[in-house]
């Protein structure tokens, strides 16, 4: 069996190309690394050290690159020959690989192959319809031909994974636990099972607002004020007591209106919880505030893990305050490098937090979100800058 798997970068070589070697598949990555894609096509193999059992060295093998930019020709053969698509680029770089995508699918219609399965894995609430739009506005298929040769279903994606170079290689690091959830229905046939390790569900929200909201909202919200309270690394933080006492609690906020939602024990959510702060506290384990802030518009956004968690607790008339203190932090995360932090100093310096605020979240003034969102913002300037 044969996998196109397009981003060999943390989650693609760490997690997803995991499972699909450990299903049987032979992968093709596309990626516009090309040290990478040499180094993938020198050796035909890479290693990931597992974490928590010492290392352990795992090799995956059967594996080569191609380049979307110098080999698009080789990337749509490689789509038409292949028995399952997948995707770990981060949701913000779909418009970039569409149109090889696009054309790959294209090509695979007009050879009359049959329907194949396109999994992307990105955190992002249903990142499925959203490579789906990507793929039409192309232009290159239309909806009825995208709906004949692909099925695109969305997906929950959790991993522990970090860059690492060892054994003079490009390597990966990785948790000993995973999940990957994906929407059954939107599969080529909802009975397979094409990734080996993988769950299947009818129900995606459930498992997608809590990953979504509880681990990455967590996750992020901590950063953005770790960032302020003067940390680089996220275990610095975590091993004040305090520290993470607010980081639960402000999961435990989010985890309340999908509790509420879609029927989650209080105690399984809080073990969830628990279980999740743990695995970012593992002996050993350095994870920089950069990596989790990064992208703050992308996680600004009012369909991402910030916002969406703090209209739904409103919704349900849950306590939010945390959760839109953590929204005012990430209007004040600065560091060097990252465009998006960038372009929300700017737009903040040019036309205030107050526009910002709606700018970037879609949450109007007005409303008491809006102006404990403002409250928050104002006291940590304050703070930053005596
Ligand atoms: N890192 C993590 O802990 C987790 C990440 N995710 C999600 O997984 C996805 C991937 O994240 P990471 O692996 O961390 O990012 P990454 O930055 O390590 O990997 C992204 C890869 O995509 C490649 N890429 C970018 N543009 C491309 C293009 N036009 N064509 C082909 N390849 C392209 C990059 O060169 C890179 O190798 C994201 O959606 C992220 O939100 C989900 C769970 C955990
Ligand atoms: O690009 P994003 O959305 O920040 O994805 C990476 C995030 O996913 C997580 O691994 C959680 O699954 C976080 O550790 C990390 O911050």
């Amino acid at each position: 069996m044969r996998a196109v798997h397009f981003g060999a970068g943390k989650i693609g070589r760490g997690f997803i190309a995991d499972l699909l070697h450990n299903t049987g598949y032979e992968i093709t990555f596309v990626d516009v690394n090309e040290k990478l894609n040499a180094e993938m096509n020198q050796y035909h193999n890479y290693y990931l050290y597992v974490i928590q059992e010492d290392y352990r060295r795992k090799e995956i093998d059967k594996v080569s690159a191609l380049s979307p930019i110098t080999q698009p020709e080789e990337v749509s053969k490689a789509i038409v020959d292949a028995d399952l698509v997948t995707t770990a680029v981060i949701a913000d770089n779909f418009p970039k690989i569409a149109n090889n995508l696009a054309a790959g699918l294209k090509a695979r219609l007009d050879a009359g192959k049959e329907r194949v399965n396109v999994i992307p894995c990105e955190n992002a609430f249903y990142c499925g319809v959203m490579l789906k739009n990507e793929l039409l506005k192309t232009g290159l298929l239309t909806e009825e031909e995208l709906e004949k040769i692909a099925g695109i279903p969305s997906t929950a994606v959790d991993r522990m994974v970090f860059a690492a170079e060892r054994d003079g290689r490009d390597g990966i690091d990785v948790g000993n636990t995973y999940e990957l959830v994906i929407e059954k229905n939107q599969l080529v046939d909802p009975d397979a099972q094409p990734i080996k390790g993988a769950e299947y569900t009818g129900n995606l929200d459930k498992y997608l607002e809590r990953k979504l909201c509880v681990v990455n909202g967590g996750h992020t919200m901590s950063a953005y004020i770790a960032r302020l309270m003067g940390y680089d690394i996220i275990q610095d933080y975590f091993k004040v007591p305090e520290n993470t006492k607010l980081t639960r609690d402000i999961m435990l906020q989010a985890g309340a209106f999908i509790e509420k939602k879609h029927g989650f024990a209080h105690e399984e959510m809080a073990d969830y919880i628990d279980a999740t702060i743990g695995r970012w506290s593992t002996p050993g384990v350095k994870d920089t505030i950069e990596r989790i802030a990064k992208a703050p518009i992308r996680k600004l956004d009012p369909e991402d893990r910030m916002v969406k968690s703090a209209i739904e607790c409103e919704k349900y008339g849950l306590a939010n305050d945390l959760i839109l203190k953590g929204i005012a932090a990430a209007f004040l995360y600065d560091v060097e490098g990252d465009e998006q932090a960038a372009e929300i100093k700017a737009y903040v310096e040019e036309n205030g937090i107050e526009k910002a605020v709606t700018h970037y979240t879609g949450i109007e003034s007005g409303s008491h979100i809006y102006e404990e969102i403002l409250n928050a913002y104002n006291e940590y300037k304050a703070k930053k800058s005596n």
